[in-house]
């Protein structure tokens, strides 16, 4: 299902951080939203979860507005928000925390890694493996929207180049993948579309390659600022 934000503005504390933000991340595409710490990427993604309330603008799930629906009721039209932190219960087995939600044969496809893993405690897995068993919770679950919150902080490289493709997958089946990110690189790799947030307002929103070529042209945008002339 296509995710359409239009003229979004969610406020924190009573100031608005999010202003006027109009995005879409379209059914079957990865979408990327970048941006400095502090820019309002997670707390755009926590309005269109539910977490906060919109104070302005429209949230459309598949042409339907959204922006009044409880968290649950956006929860079970598909739309899946994986927050900050790999939040995995801790004292549960691998195997314990996929079978909560579904299927553990459809995350060992995605994660064979996990295999030998199922009967450790998921609190004292690695990083790596945490983010694993995290995003293959969330696919199991079927997202039709998938909302990722800085699925990299924290993780080396080689990880995070073995997440990402999967991302590609499940958009491939039909998902709208939305990831946030504040390190751009990887992130550009497997983007669609990307967007850039800055002090609450979009300052990019098109294809990728721009971004991708350009170091000039990301820094602007993460500053807010026109690119420089060459
Ligand atoms: N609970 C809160 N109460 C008031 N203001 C907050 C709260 N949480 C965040 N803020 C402020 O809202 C703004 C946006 O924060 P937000 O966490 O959405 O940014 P972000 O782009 O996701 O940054 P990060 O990458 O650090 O998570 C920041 O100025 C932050 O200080």
């Amino acid at each position: 299902m296509t995710l359409a934000l239009d003229d979004l503005t969610v406020a924190r504390g009573g100031q608005p951080v999010v202003r006027g933000v109009s995005l879409t991340a379209a059914a079957g595409q990865v979408t990327v939203l970048l941006g400095p710490n502090g820019a309002g990427k997670t707390t755009l993604l926590e309005a269109v979860s539910g977490v906060l309330p919109a104070a302005g603008g429209r949230i459309r799930l598949a042409g339907r507005d959204i922006t009044s629906w409880s968290r649950p009721r956006r929860a079970r039209q598909g739309l899946a928000h994986v927050e900050q932190g790999r939040a995995v219960f801790a004292t549960l087995t691998v195997r314990e925390n996929i079978r909560l939600v579904g299927p553990l044969d459809r995350a060992l496809e995605l994660f064979p890694e996990l295999e030998k893993r199922l009967d450790v405690r998921a609190g004292l897995l690695s990083g790596g493996e945490q983010q694993m068993l995290v995003l293959g919770r969330a696919i199991v679950g079927g997202p039709s929207v998938l909302l990722l919150d800085e699925m990299s902080l924290g993780l080396a490289p080689a990880i995070v180049r073995r997440l990402l493709p999967v991302l590609r997958g499940l958009a491939a089946g039909g998902c709208a993948v939305l990831l946030v990110e504040q390190f751009a690189h990887a992130a550009l790799t497997v983007a669609d579309t990307a967007y850039v947030l800055a002090h609450g307002s979009l300052t990019y929103g098109g294809p990728p390659e721009p971004l991708r070529a350009s170091d000039d042209a990301l820094a602007s945008a993460y500053l807010g600022t026109a690119p420089p002339r060459s």
